[in-house]
């Protein structure tokens, strides 16, 4: 009886647009217990603790706590208050029409639970505060059997190890490292104080959750007050790490009535040509763009159409005096300047895992009166959310592609001797690049151009002009996904060597997304090739490309995030033992994210992070901003000289580049990948220049005429490369051995009448699982 009125006092309903949950009908009895304990701690609303499922309600307890991304707080009256406006019943309210009932277990767990209790239904229902209060004042507890104390100190050892209370208890700023101290000193004043009874009831339940639900209130009431300290602490600490309204971080560019215009549609639509056409009318613009590439592109071409405009990027600054206009690499745009006009190219990157940040910071920080956003619509939603929360006017303009992209059914029936002048041949591993490049090379009378993502820009630029160039042999381009963004390339037909790539991990299908985005980039209005045509090299990857050019856009429901320095600078604050990578961990695992957000992946800055540690006399600003540099962290040496670069900064000894120029282009792969890293050093060291005290960087001029040298010399290798390519450093296995011991290598698949790639990887994967499948009865037979 007593248990059914208990159940009566809530009921849950949740928030289709936040996955809230609010309290209704709280019972007379629980309301103030309620109050009392979240006015205590001040809980505040909207919040998630990210990887972490948090506090529902306990089962006797009542703890307004949360699940998925927030929870309700008391208002002052002690009436429940929903923390959003949209309160849609969930499916909790649907079992419950009357909002009277609220089923906590399974029908069965139900009824064992009430027979097992049925003795002890006063203790079960009593409020864990009263509970606590009477253990408090307790004098030291009776003798108990062996064997009821045996299952008592199990039931705490379980209560200690339970995730879920451990959980539980980051609602109520018992931090997850503390808890199981807490638990055990819990679990001392408990035995000692306990009455029979008590006893009695908990050995009747037995260890396990149903004992776990009914501790944990009482041992919130005791941290409560024993542990206040520590509560605090972990409290501010939390509260340091608060990134819940990112929007609020801009005042001014909230205090503007912004508009945002998003150009919606896939890759050749027109999309950035028409929100350059208002950047340059604009009486001050700023383009933001995803590579220095592009921002190349559109500085040579704002320039050229008589439109002043200035270069920003991580490695230069070109300033055109009087001009009122920039074209700037996305990390580098400054929410200072007041603009008229601001462009952000491929939006869609704001859910890249690694950099989405930073156009989130420019979304949410751009003081301009108009932000003209380019990209397709997978983040259409995920923006109008960002609109209303900050209150911008947004409008959607769609876009549709100029002509058709074509599937070429044929495919090139895994021959490269097929390819025809114009094709764009895409691969997903610098290897494959190179043998592709060696096999068209040898087997047919073209030539190919090169494009990947270790080549600097003006090396790319250059590959690409001379790709569109119509009076020489280089026809052919072979190029990575390097080539899906920011190059004008006149390409009639875009094939796929292969529809898989390396994940750092293993091999795994190129996402529908980017096969789109590599694919449109056939044919381009007003070029040789205004039809664009594509297809694979394999007709077993054929299905594969139609399946990707079908599918609609994901959509994507959260963007990425990054604290910046201050807010890390706060958070050191409470931790002030801290090293700077163990920081950067805590503050990954403590801050806080609505919704709409998750916090960058910090694999590449936690990296960094732990080499800095070795270097004495770097501040923390410094340590955080050099893990910022440009570097690839697979590259040890590339990594060697960031390391030489930070120590002669601790020092506050002039930086040397300390680095020789190669006098010819490279002659073997090794000496490619020698140069590529040579320049990769050189854009880290102007990088640093542009980034830290400029007295501490005085060879700018050297390294500047260093980086246009190595990138002549890579173009000057890149024609005459004619051999087998090498690895960099620990690299990736290759496709074929990592999916399949038997399939034959690269090598061995070069025939005598032209040059084959081995079978489909996706097809041969299906082939696997297929195999898998009808092996499995075998095995059960077995
Ligand atoms: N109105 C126009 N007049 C002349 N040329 C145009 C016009 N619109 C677009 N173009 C040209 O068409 C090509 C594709 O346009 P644009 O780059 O704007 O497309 P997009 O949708 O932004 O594609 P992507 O996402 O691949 O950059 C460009 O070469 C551009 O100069």
């Amino acid at each position: 009886m007593a248990r059914a009125a208990a159940k009566r006092l809530f009921s849950l309903y949740s928030c289709k647009t936040r996955n809230l949950f609010a309290v209704r009908n709280l019972s007379h009895h629980f309301r103030p217990a309620l109050a009392r304990r979240t006015a205590a701690l001040q809980i505040p609303s909207h919040v998630q603790l990210p990887q972490r499922e948090l506090i529902h309600f306990t089962k006797f307890g009542v703890f307004p706590y949360f699940r998925g991304h927030c929870f309700c707080s008391l208002s002052e009256n002690e009436n429940i208050t929903p923390c959003a406006t949209e309160i849609v019943e969930n499916k909790a309210e649907a079992n419950d029409p009357d909002g009277e009932e609220l089923i906590f277990e399974s029908e069965d767990e139900r009824t064992g639970l009430e027979e097992k209790r049925s003795n002890f239904v006063e203790i079960a229902l009593k409020d864990p505060f009263d509970i606590y209060k009477e253990l408090k004042d307790a004098s030291d507890s009776k003798m108990q059997s062996r064997s009821d104390w045996d299952t008592v100190n199990e039931i705490f050892r379980c209560f200690c190890q339970s995730g879920w209370a451990s959980n539980q208890a980051l609602a109520v700023y018992i931090g997850a490292s503390f808890f199981p101290l807490a638990g055990r000193k819990f679990a001392g004043f408990f035995k000692k104080k306990c009455s029979n009874d008590l006893v009695k009831y908990l050995v009747s339940v037995g260890p396990g959750d149903q004992a776990d639900k009914f501790l944990f209130p009482i041992f919130v009431e005791y941290c409560m007050e024993e542990f206040t300290d520590e509560i605090k602490r972990f409290r501010e600490m939390v509260e340091s790490a608060d990134m819940t309204q990112p929007h609020t971080w801009f005042p001014f560019a909230r205090a503007m009535k912004r508009k945002i215009v998003y150009h919606c549609g896939p890759t050749n639509s027109g999309k950035t040509y028409n929100a350059l056409q208002r950047f340059m009318e604009a009486k001050k613009g700023v383009y933001c763009s995803p590579l220095r590439l592009l921002a190349m592109e559109v500085f040579d071409r704002v320039n050229a159409s008589g439109v002043y405009c200035s270069l920003v990027t991580g490695q230069e600054k070109k300033e055109f005096p009087f001009s009122n206009h920039v074209a700037c690499t996305v990390e580098m745009v400054s929410t200072d300047e007041l603009y008229e006009v601001a462009v952000i190219d491929e939006i869609q990157m704001i859910a890249d895992p690694y950099r989405g940040y930073a156009w989130t910071r420019a979304l949410l920080g751009l003081k301009a009166d108009e932000i003209h956003l380019c990209g397709d619509p997978s983040v259409l939603d995920v923006i109008r959310k960002i609109c209303s929360d900050t209150g911008d006017e947004l409008v959607e303009q769609r876009y549709e592609r100029f002509k058709p992209l074509v599937v070429e059914a044929k495919t090139l029936v895994g021959d490269l001797k097929n390819v025809k002048s114009g094709d764009c041949i895409v691969a997903f591993s610098r290897r494959e690049i190179f043998e592709v490049k060696l096999a068209i090379e040898k087997y047919t009378k073209h030539r190919c151009c090169v494009i990947y993502g270790a080549l600097p820009p003006e090396t790319r630029r250059q590959q690409a002009s001379l790709f569109n160039e119509q009076d020489n042999e280089y026809d052919i381009l072979v190029a990575s996904d390097a080539v899906g963004m920011g190059l004008n390339l006149n390409i009639r037909r875009v094939v796929f060597y292969n529809l898989t790539k390396y994940n750092g991990d293993k091999m795994v299908p190129v996402p529908a997304s980017q096969v789109k985005q590599i694919a449109g980039r056939a044919g381009r209005r007003g070029s040789r090739y205004p039809d664009g045509l594509t297809t694979t090299l394999h007709l077993d990857d054929l299905e594969y490309l139609i399946e990707c050019l079908k599918k609609p856009f994901d959509v994507v429901k959260r963007v990425g995030l990054y604290p910046f320095f201050e807010q890390v600078e706060l958070f050191a604050a409470q931790l002030p033992d801290l090293k700077f990578p163990k920081l950067l961990e805590k503050f990954s695992e403590n801050c806080r994210l609505d919704g709409s957000y998750f916090l960058a992946q910090n694999l590449h800055i936690r990296k960094i992070a732990n080499m800095l540690e070795k270097i004495k006399g770097l501040s923390l600003e410094d340590r955080f901003h050099f893990c910022f540099a440009p570097v690839n962290i697979r590259d040890p040496k590339a990594m060697f000289h960031l390391m030489k670069f930070a120590h002669s900064y601790a020092q506050e000894l002039p930086v040397n580049i300390a680095m020789g120029m190669p006098k010819s282009a490279a002659r073997n792969d090794a000496e490619l990948l020698d140069l590529e890293t040579r320049h990769q050093v050189v854009s880290m060291y102007l990088w640093l220049s542009n980034h830290f005290e400029e007295e501490q960087f005085p060879y700018v001029k050297k390294a500047e005429s260093m980086a246009t040298d190595i990138a002549e010399l890579l173009g000057e290798s890149l024609l005459r490369a004619f051999w087998k390519p090498e690895s960099r450093g620990a690299q990736k296995p290759k496709p074929q051995e990592k999916q399949d011991g038997n399939a034959q290598t690269l090598k061995a698949l070069e025939k005598e009448d032209g040059y084959q790639r081995p079978m489909s990887i996706i097809k041969l994967r299906q082939q696997e699982e297929k195999s898998q499948t009808i092996q499995k009865p075998e095995k059960v037979t077995a």
